[in-house]
């Protein structure tokens, strides 16, 4: 009965998968290119569109709408507001954002790196409840989601972003710091406190000629220099980007189930 049900879920996970790719920004084909959902659910087809009327035709097939974000060329609001609330598996849905940030309101999907974030920091057994949080970045998919999650788990928060007036001196007063801002080798030594819990989730290419494709990836944080203050930081490969992954699996199980009525 058990593996009836598991081949039944599976069968309907490969649909789930099948994702439209709207545009082809380059970190999107990185992303695919480590998406190990391909690898387990039998690499789904891809279709590349760049048009976003084709949601129309094909929303009733997809049942996870992940929409590549930054969407260049196209209206990201319009596309947006297509996706499907129920296989919003994102969480960039502005009816998901907004649950997320308001009291007593559940969204049916955090996005996948905030919460894997969280995630990393509820595993390690990181205490959140009233410690001072820093958040650096303030974007729609990454700092301010993991900012909400971090005020949903009671942590005081703080957004650091690019017009922040000396961003040092309000960072180093922090338990947790979560940085997403893109810019390499921005978090030095002497901008943690003894002991804080650093989460890294810059990923930016620098030019590496000894690297097998010209360039490797390196995070927002020095990390050598942070671990010798720190009590935890993520690498950057191997830290938050593979748990981005995991998260998205997780939400579109989720979406699936709730689809068919496994829960
Ligand atoms: N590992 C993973 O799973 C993921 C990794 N990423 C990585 O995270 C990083 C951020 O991504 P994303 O949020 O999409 O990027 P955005 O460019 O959309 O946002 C960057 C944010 O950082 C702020 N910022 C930029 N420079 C500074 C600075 N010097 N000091 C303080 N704040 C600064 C910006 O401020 P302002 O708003 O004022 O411009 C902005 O809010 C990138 O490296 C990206 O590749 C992203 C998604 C997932
Ligand atoms: N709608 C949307 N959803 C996203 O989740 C989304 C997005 N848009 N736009 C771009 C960012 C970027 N992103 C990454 C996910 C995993 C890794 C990842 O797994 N990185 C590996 C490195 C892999 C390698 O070496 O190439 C690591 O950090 O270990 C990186 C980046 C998701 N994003």
């Amino acid at each position: 009965m058990y593996r009836k049900i598991l081949m039944r879920m599976r069968m309907r996970m490969m649909n789930a998968t099948r994702k439209v790719v709207v545009g082809w920004a380059k970190e999107y084909k990185r992303y695919l290119s480590t998406t190990t959902t391909n690898q387990i659910l039998l690499s789904p087809p891809l279709v590349s569109v760049d048009l976003p009327e084709i949601w129309g035709s094909t929303s009733t097939l997809y049942h996870h709408h992940p929409s590549q974000s930054p969407v260049s060329h196209l209206d990201e609001e319009k596309i947006l507001n297509l996706v499907s609330l129920e296989k919003d598996v994102d969480g960039f849905h502005p009816i998901n954002m907004g649950n997320l940030s308001m009291r007593g309101r559940e969204p049916l999907f955090v996005p996948c790196t905030p919460k894997g974030c969280l995630e990393l920091l509820l595993r390690s057994g990181v205490e959140i409840v009233g410690k001072k949080a820093v958040v650096i970045g303030r974007s729609n998919i990454v700092g301010l989601p993991i900012a909400l999650l971090l005020q949903r788990h009671h942590a005081t928060v703080t957004i650091v972003h690019a017009c922040t007036k000396n961003p040092e001196r309000i960072t180093c007063e922090a338990d947790i710091v979560v940085t997403a801002a893109g810019v390499p080798s921005l978090i030095r030594s002497s901008w943690l406190k003894p002991g804080a819990v650093v989460i890294d989730v810059g990923t930016c290419p620098v030019e590496d000629p000894s690297a097998e494709y010209g360039y490797r990836l390196v995070g927002d944080v020095c990390y050598e220099e942070a671990l010798s203050i720190a009590s935890a930081v993520t690498p950057v490969p191997g830290g938050v980007g593979p748990m981005t992954i995991a998260m998205l699996l997780c939400n579109t199980l989720d979406s699936a189930k709730r689809l068919y009525g496994f829960t």
